[in-house]
């Protein structure tokens, strides 16, 4: 078992995943919204792993911007970055970058990697760690 990083701002978590054909909601393939900000508190939960042991809980979202879609068939890269400690709180950073996408004037299955990545989704947020346990007397 590894213990717990220090909350270091700066640190960063990214994750990396295929949006499937199933998440597709709306014309042209376009994802919902909400599902860059699920895929924000995934990230999120494991930046709290690695800071205090604990998954911890969002309590706010500030600034959400949608600048670009996100597209079902799409390989998306999503950072958070601690940019506040609290005491128990922890403010961070998030992106979600459009790594990879479908090319279907090339062919039904055709893909390539976008260099450089397009910025899609962008937030601040709060979440919320457990008080470390009180040592023992
Ligand atoms: C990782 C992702 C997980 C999820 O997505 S979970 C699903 C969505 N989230 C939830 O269901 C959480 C529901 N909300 C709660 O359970 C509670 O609500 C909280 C646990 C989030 C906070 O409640 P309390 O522990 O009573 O908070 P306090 O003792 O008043 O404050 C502790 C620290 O948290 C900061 N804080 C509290 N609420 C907010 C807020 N709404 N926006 C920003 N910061 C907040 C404070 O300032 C303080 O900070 P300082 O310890 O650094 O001094």
């Amino acid at each position: 078992m590894t213990a717990p990083t220090a909350a270091t701002v700066g640190l960063t978590v990214t994750h990396r995943r295929y949006v499937p054909y199933s998440h597709a909601h709306y014309a042209g393939n376009l994802v919902d919204g909400a599902y860059s900000l699920a895929a924000f508190g995934d990230v999120a939960t494991e930046m709290c792993i690695r800071t205090d042991g604990d998954e911890g809980l969002f309590a706010s979202y500030s600034d959400v911007q949608f600048k670009a879609p996100v597209r079902a068939g799409d390989v998306i890269e999503i950072e958070a970055r601690l940019v506040r400690a609290g005491t128990r709180s922890r403010e961070l950073e998030f992106e979600v970058r459009v790594v990879g996408r479908g090319t279907p004037e090339r062919g039904e299955s055709a893909a390539e990697i976008l260099d450089p990545p397009v910025v899609a989704t962008t937030a601040r947020g709060v979440v919320v760690v457990p008080a470390p346990a009180a040592p023992a007397s």
